[in-house]
């Protein structure tokens, strides 16, 4: 079966979180100065595009992605639809069998314009990491660029799913993608120090 692309495209000009590093990616030697290659630079923030969250973002002491189990970015997932809510509760979530589920991807379709930051998203209620959980869940992934608010100091539903030992993935782009169980293909860079990274995150419809 072929791949699903539910990343987002890296390129200049892209959105980013407001305030933090623009993505750029530039030659910085052209195939004409060195005479053999083009060999390109990259500048971003960590959290740039589709990406996973280490514990160290919102933790002194939480891991940092070559900390993380690769184990945890790869297989099943299952995509479930919660279309233009306010807010995620633990009340929608039982409205869905996730049993035997390991890795919940939440479909909201609330960013449409790919070319600008979201104003708002839909957050993650604090009673939603428990409920996962209860439920085996090791991974959540969303198509917005935050489990919390846009303006959350607290970062709520980051530790409460961090103390329910949920890992995150952000930004993911659902839009062609429907209700179903697929495999998941979500790995890190093995960055050292860092606090989050970029993911190609792909999914594999079973057949
Ligand atoms: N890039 C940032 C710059 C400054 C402040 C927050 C962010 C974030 O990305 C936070 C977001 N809650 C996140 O989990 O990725
Ligand atoms: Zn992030
Ligand atoms: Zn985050």
């Amino acid at each position: 079966m072929s791949l699903i692309d539910i990343s987002r495209r890296l390129q200049n000009g892209m959105p980013v979180w407001p305030g933090d590093t623009n993505f750029s990616f530039e030659l910085s030697w052209t195939k004409e100065e060195s005479g053999s290659v083009n060999v390109g630079k990259l500048t971003l923030s960590t959290h740039t595009g589709t990406h996973i969250d280490a514990p160290f973002h919102f933790d002194e002491n939480g891991k940092k992605v070559i900390d993380l189990d690769p184990n945890l970015y790869v297989g099943e997932a299952r995509v479930i639809e919660l279309l233009d809510v306010e807010s995620i509760k633990k009340v929608d979530l039982e409205a869905f069998s996730l049993n035997g589920v390991k890795r919940l991807l939440i479909k909201t379709n609330s960013w449409k314009n790919d070319n600008a930051f979201p104003e708002r998203i839909p957050h993650i209620e604090k009673d939603v990491a428990e409920f996962l959980k209860e439920n085996g869940i090791k991974l959540l992934g969303i198509d917005v660029p935050s489990v919390d608010p846009l303006d959350s100091k607290e970062l709520v539903a980051h530790h409460a799913l961090q103390e329910n030992g949920i890992h995150i993935l952000e930004s993911i782009d659902l839009r062609s993608v429907s209700e179903g169980d697929y495999e998941l293909i979500a790995l890190p860079l093995p960055l050292t120090d860092a606090d989050g990274s970029p993911v190609r995150a792909v999914l594999r419809k079973y057949v």
